[in-house]
């Protein structure tokens, strides 16, 4: 697994993670560039990077040890005049051991931790954290914060901590909640955000701030974002969200303005490339043993038990990859990754009546993804799409019940005990655990720094 991204906590203050950018276009800082989604990743243009070969410590130009930063813009790329300040944070007592920490213009994080003692150096990102300049007073700071898409374990947290890490660290008092997903910047008031209002949230599941899937006008919402003189948008949500706010970071710089779009990447899928865990995956995890365990359970105390426990995961099968690894009541776990099948030597079938021969119940999970393929041949026209255009998956769980049902009912004329648990919702409405809560904290207070420090268009 590649650890290069998240940092543990050094002392009070978070080390910092790193960041990747927005937008192909881009300079220094900490942040990758606009979201990476595992599978789509280097098929969509949008994700194509811009490699910027540094050699700045290489003393000989004729050397060439294949160093490259995926780099991410700032504002003083379209604003080459904006004055900058000290960091406040060096003034403060309790962050007192900043000034050891401040991230350097030339700190990067690797991309790769495994490599070849002869291989090119790679690709880097730059590293997230409090820096030495910021570009904003804390005075003139008007920020705002959006979720969107689908929920996630821990949206709260790092809403509180944005809100938090602002007022806190900065001194800004001035930040704005966008109601209800993109649609809210110009359909919807917007709720005012204080350390005290927020102050419990990260005990709730869901987002504080309402989310919403479809409505991204970029027009519109950079319209709003200049009548209401915000300078600060901190934008939470998976790889859709994430290129709304890549268009928005466009449609900022093409305007001019002195505004940084900081972008929190929410998946509960763990859909992301670069990073190995996004925030709330461990406790999407967590839950899903609930099911597990409850399918073990029941199948277990019947004779011929086939427990299915369809599990979160459009794209990607790490929920219900993680969750068998850790359970160890799983028998076989469907993931769209890998394809499978039903009938005949090696397929679904003639595994499951091994078990059931053998231990007399199996337990299966499978990824709601999983075998989508077969599902759009038996149900050929339906092909219907959610208010951001992502497909609408058909049921897996079902599908496979079914088909398990009417293979050993007539088929093979044995007599099974099927329990079919979907606890899809569950795994994700609940609040984040604390390990979800420290890692929402570090994400937010990076994004914070970076936006301060005047980088835009960055995911952190
Ligand atoms: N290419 C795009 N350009 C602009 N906005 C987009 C784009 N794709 C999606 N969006 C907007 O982003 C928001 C969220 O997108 P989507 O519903 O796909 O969820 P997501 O962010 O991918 O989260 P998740 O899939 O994890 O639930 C929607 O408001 C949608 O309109
Ligand atoms: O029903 P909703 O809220 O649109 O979201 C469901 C989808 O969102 C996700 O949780 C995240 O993309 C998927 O796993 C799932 O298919
Ligand atoms: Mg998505």
């Amino acid at each position: 697994m590649d650890l290069s991204i998240s940092s543990p906590f050094r002392g009070a203050f978070p080390a910092p993670t790193s960041t990747f950018i927005l937008n192909p276009k881009s300079r220094c800082s900490h942040s990758l560039n606009f979201f990476k989604h595992r599978n789509s990743y280097s098929k969509n243009p949008l994700f194509s990077r811009q490699k910027i070969p540094i050699r700045a410590q290489v003393s000989d130009p004729a050397v060439d040890d294949g160093f490259v930063i995926d780099d991410v813009p700032h504002l003083t790329d379209f604003l080459p005049d904006l004055p900058s300040y000290p960091n406040p944070l060096q003034n403060s007592q309790a962050y007192a051991i900043v000034k050891q920490t401040f991230v350097r213009p030339e700190d990067v994080v690797a991309q790769k931790i495994v490599v070849q003692k002869d291989s090119s150096r790679g690709e880097h990102f730059r590293r997230a954290g409090p820096c030495e300049k910021v570009y904003f007073k804390s005075e003139e700071v008007r920020a705002c914060i959006v979720t969107c898409g689908g929920l996630c374990p821990g949206i709260n947290t790092v809403i509180r901590e944005i809100v938090c890490g602002l007022n806190y660290m900065y001194g800004v008092d001035d930040i704005l909640g966008i109601q209800g997903g993109y649609r809210g910047f110009y359909s919807k008031n917007t709720l005012i955000l204080t350390p005290k209002v927020v102050n419990d949230i990260h005990k709730r599941g869901g987002t504080f701030l309402l989310t919403s899937r479809g409505g991204h006008d970029t027009q519109k919402i950079v319209d709003n974002i200049q009548d209401r003189g915000i300078n600060q948008v901190y934008i939470i949500g998976g790889d859709g969200t994430q290129r709304g706010a890549s268009r928005i970071y466009e449609e900022v710089e093409k305007r001019g303005l002195k505004v940084a779009v900081a972008g929190i990447p929410k998946t509960i899928d763990n859909d992301i490339a670069v990073i190995d865990k996004s925030f709330g995956f461990d406790t999407a995890v967590e839950e899903a043993q609930r099911a597990i365990n409850a399918a073990h359970v029941e199948v277990e105390s019947v004779e011929n038990g086939i427990g299915i426990v369809k599990l979160m995961g459009r794209y990607s099968g790490f929920i219900a990859m993680f969750a068998t690894l850790a359970s160890r009541d799983v028998d076989c776990c469907l993931i769209p990754e890998s394809p499978f099948y039903l009938e005949g030597k090696g397929g679904l079938f003639e595994f499951i009546e091994e078990r059931l021969k053998e231990n007399g119940h199996i337990v299966i999970v499978v990824a709601e993804g999983a075998g989508q393929e077969y599902l759009a041949q038996s149900m050929q026209g339906i092909d219907e799409k959610d208010a951001s255009g992502n497909r609408l998956l058909l049921d897996v769980g079902l599908w496979l019940t079914q088909n398990i049902k009417d293979h050993f009912t007539k088929e093979r004329k044995m007599a099974i005990n099927m329990k079919y648990i979907d606890p899809t919702y569950m795994i994700r409405a609940i609040p984040s655990n604390a390990s979800d809560n420290i890692y929402c904290t570090l994400l937010a207070q990076s994004a914070v720094h970076g936006a301060m420090a005047g980088y835009t268009g960055f995911t952190v």
